[in-house]
């Protein structure tokens, strides 16, 4: 199973392979718990760490291999961030894509060297989603070849960068350009921030660190401000884009090729929130089958909480979850790199389908992982809220991909867009334009589902029910639109006003592609034991799914009441079927304790005895009488005591 979530019995057994050498390495491993430590420790910890892997990389894993890096960097380092964590996911995928082979030579070498630290500096105390009206500028200056960076008042400092605080001595910008007083929009330059021996800012920045978050503690998101910052002209980056030195601009071939290192982490972050998602269940799955409380039969002792049918309602339906999500995930990176392949030889067709697809994807599956945290977390009921479960920390740092890489809102309607574009070739009769991920909006609907009327319960009549519903969403909305305008709105006024609409159809699309996903690698499997459980997993996923759609299916009469019902206890079956497979479906990620960092959810499942040693090791226990109680406490109640005599 794990070879079918890791896409290969290569890279699933390189991972055990990785995670063996790990657990003979000692000063690989948390000092002490992360939970134990202030953020001032725990970057001097991730920096520590740090540095052994990259003295030590090349005994461990294939470096040259991202999934393997990702793989070491789960089990050293962990979720909360290191000092160069956007360096690796930003910063040298930005250079890749849009730095010249020049460019490359000069800098994508030095970062993959790891001599300089790097990220990518965008989003501004202002603004974040609307690119458009950054207020950082790059002016460019003929006589000197020079881009002028600057910061004209406090809204344009940038704001959020990962490890621009205080780790990277470079970051990625990007900024406004304006050359002879036009303004050519957000371009990206790369940009030295600190002087490379002493670390200290250079001559014209202003730089720090934002303070703690919710999480993702160990990154340290900062604030930058140019004043009248010089940078030379061929700082630019320029694979796609150039400035001449006369100051001509010369255009790339898509006009939104600078937000490649965006889409980049878009397309990855789907595999990264599937495995976070898959650690909460992990841990929740373990302990509710070494949680006993209750009674089902009261003749007979009390239940494992996992017995519970409410306890596999709020779980398995998103183990079901991870797995779709990390089948998808892995078609989004093919994909991603395909497109990046062919946009190197001028081709630029498949840019609008990627971020379209993209954008859907990280807005469902960031909003489904969150919620499924949450629920593993209350699944453990009072220890679940007990950092020792550590499920705060992983909720804190998957809930933060509803944020970045685009606001989940926003990212629906980019994917809304191309819908839209979409019903309007179904309106005006060319639906044989539709690209492949849209075409269903062009056929025709059955007018009533046979969802319960096929002698085995296949796929294909679930997908034609979420097909119809996602058809019928996207329709009905882009009418809606279109409704507005033709009442004389304006496109972006009749746009405000259906957008809730819009968002639906985003939704409901990306969740049909999810589906679709999941039985795609289903179908692949050949081993017949593993496609049993994959089958029966895949069951009780569409039937959660469609239950939970339902509302648009029954309003136009495509499902009938009856179905519902048929529906509801094809889900009630099959979560009793998975239960006996439930702990090996989490088991199958194969996450070491390391990996993991949960006290609940050990592969021992010696719960109690590992909280009680946990909470024995927790800083405040070192002594008996903490000064506090010296200070204030005992005075406090000696006060009190001498008041009364
Ligand atoms: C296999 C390996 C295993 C390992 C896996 C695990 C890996 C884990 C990976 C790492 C995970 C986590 C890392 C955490 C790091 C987090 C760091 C966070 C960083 C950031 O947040 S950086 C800042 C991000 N900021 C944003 O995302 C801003 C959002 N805003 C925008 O993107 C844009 O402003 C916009 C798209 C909303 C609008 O842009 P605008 O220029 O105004 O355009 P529009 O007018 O709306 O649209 C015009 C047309 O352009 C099309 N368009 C827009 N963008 C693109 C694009 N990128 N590509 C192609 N086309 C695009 C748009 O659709 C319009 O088209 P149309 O006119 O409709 O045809
Ligand atoms: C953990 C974390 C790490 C980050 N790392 C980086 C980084 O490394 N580099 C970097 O540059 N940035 C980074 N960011 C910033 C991040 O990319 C932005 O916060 C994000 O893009 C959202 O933009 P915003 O903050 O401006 O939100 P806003 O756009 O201000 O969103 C506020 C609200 O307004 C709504 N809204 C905004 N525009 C529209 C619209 N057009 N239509 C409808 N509703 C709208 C949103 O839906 C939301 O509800 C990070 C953020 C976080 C949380």
């Amino acid at each position: 199973m794990a070879a079918q979530i890791y896409s290969g019995e290569k890279y699933a057994s390189r991972r055990r392979e990785i995670s063996a050498n790990l657990a003979k390495r000692p000063e690989f491993h948390d000092s002490k718990p992360l939970p134990f430590m202030t953020r001032e420790e725990k970057i001097l910890e991730s920096s520590r760490k740090l540095t052994l892997i990259s003295k030590h990389m090349n005994e461990i894993i294939d470096p040259s291999d991202k999934r393997e890096l990702y793989h070491l960097n789960c089990e050293v380092l962990g979720i909360e961030g290191n000092p160069m964590a956007l360096h690796g996911d930003m910063f040298i995928p930005a250079l890749t894509a849009q730095a010249s082979d020049e460019q490359q030579e000069k800098w994508l070498s030095r970062a993959l060297r790891r001599e300089i630290i790097g990220t990518y500096a965008q989003t501004e105390l202002g603004h974040g989603t609307n690119l458009r009206k950054l207020e950082t500028i790059a002016t460019y200056d003929v006589d000197t070849q020079e881009f002028v960076l600057h910061t004209p008042q406090i809204t344009a400092l940038k704001w959020w960068p990962g490890n621009l605080g205080k780790s990277s001595n470079y970051a990625v910008v990007v900024a406004l350009m304006i050359i002879k007083g036009k303004n050519y929009g957000p371009q990206t330059f790369m940009v030295p921030l600190r002087d490379e021996k002493t670390h200290q800012p250079l001559k014209g920045i202003t730089i720090g660190d934002i303070g703690p978050k919710l999480a993702y503690n160990i990154v340290d998101n900062g604030f930058l401000g140019f004043d009248h910052y010089r940078i030379p002209r061929t700082n630019l980056l320029m694979r796609h884009t150039r400035v001449e030195p006369d100051g001509t601009f010369v255009k790339p071939p898509h006009a939104k090729i600078n937000y490649s290192a965006m889409v980049h982490v878009r397309s990855y972050m789907i595999t990264g929130q599937a495995i976070m998602l898959a650690y909460a269940l992990t841990i929740a799955t373990r302990y509710s089958s070494v949680r006993r409380q209750g009674q089902i039969d009261t003749t007979q002792p009390e239940v494992k909480v996992l017995e519970y049918q409410t306890q596999q309602h709020r779980l398995f339906p998103s183990i079901a979850r991870a797995y779709a999500f990390v089948f998808a995930g892995a078609e989004t990176v093919r994909l991603y790199e395909r497109v990046l392949q062919e946009v190197e030889t001028g081709n630029v067709s498949l840019m609008a389908d990627l971020h379209a697809l993209t954008s859907g994807l990280k807005s469902v599956v960031t909003h489904q992982t969150a919620q499924g945290i949450e629920q593993a977390r209350m699944a453990c009921g009072g220890h679940g809220y007990s950092q020792a479960s550590y499920i705060s920390e992983i909720f804190g740092v998957a809930v933060g991909g509803c944020t970045y890489e685009g606001e989940n809102l926003v990212m629906l309607q980019q994917l809304a867009r191309y819908l839209v574009k979409s019903a309007g070739l179904v309106q005006a009769g060319q639906s044989s334009k539709l690209g492949p991920l849209v075409a269903y909006l062009g056929a025709k609907s059955d007018s009533t589902s046979l969802i319960d009327r096929t002698p085995t319960p296949g796929f294909a009549e679930y997908v034609k029910t979420f097909q119809h519903i996602a058809r019928k969403q996207t329709l009905k909305a882009a009418q809606k639109l279109f409704g507005f305008m033709e009442k004389g709105d304006t496109r972006e006024v009749a746009w405000n006003k259906s957008t809730v609409e819009l968002n639906r159809a985003s939704r409901l699309h990306t969740r049909l592609y999810i589906v679709e996903a999941f039985v795609r690698r289903v179908e692949e499997v050949a081993d017949p034991r593993l496609k049993e459980v994959l089958t029966d997993l895949l069951r009780l996923h569409v039937n959660y799914e469609l239950l939970d759609v339902a509302a648009y299916a029954l309003e136009d009469g495509f499902l009938s009441s009856s179905q519902l019902d048929y529906i509801r206890e094809q889900l009630y079956f099959y979560l009793a079927k998975i239960r006996p497979n439930a702990v090996s479906l989490v088991d199958s990620w194969e996450f070491s304790d390391r990996e993991l960092r949960s006290v609940l959810g050990r592969r021992d499942g010696n719960v109690y005895e590992n909280l009680f040693a946990w909470a024995k090791a927790s800083p405040l226990n070192k002594t008996d009488v903490l000064p506090s109680v010296d200070k204030y406490l005992k005075p406090l109640m000696e006060s009190a005591r001498a008041s009364k005599l």
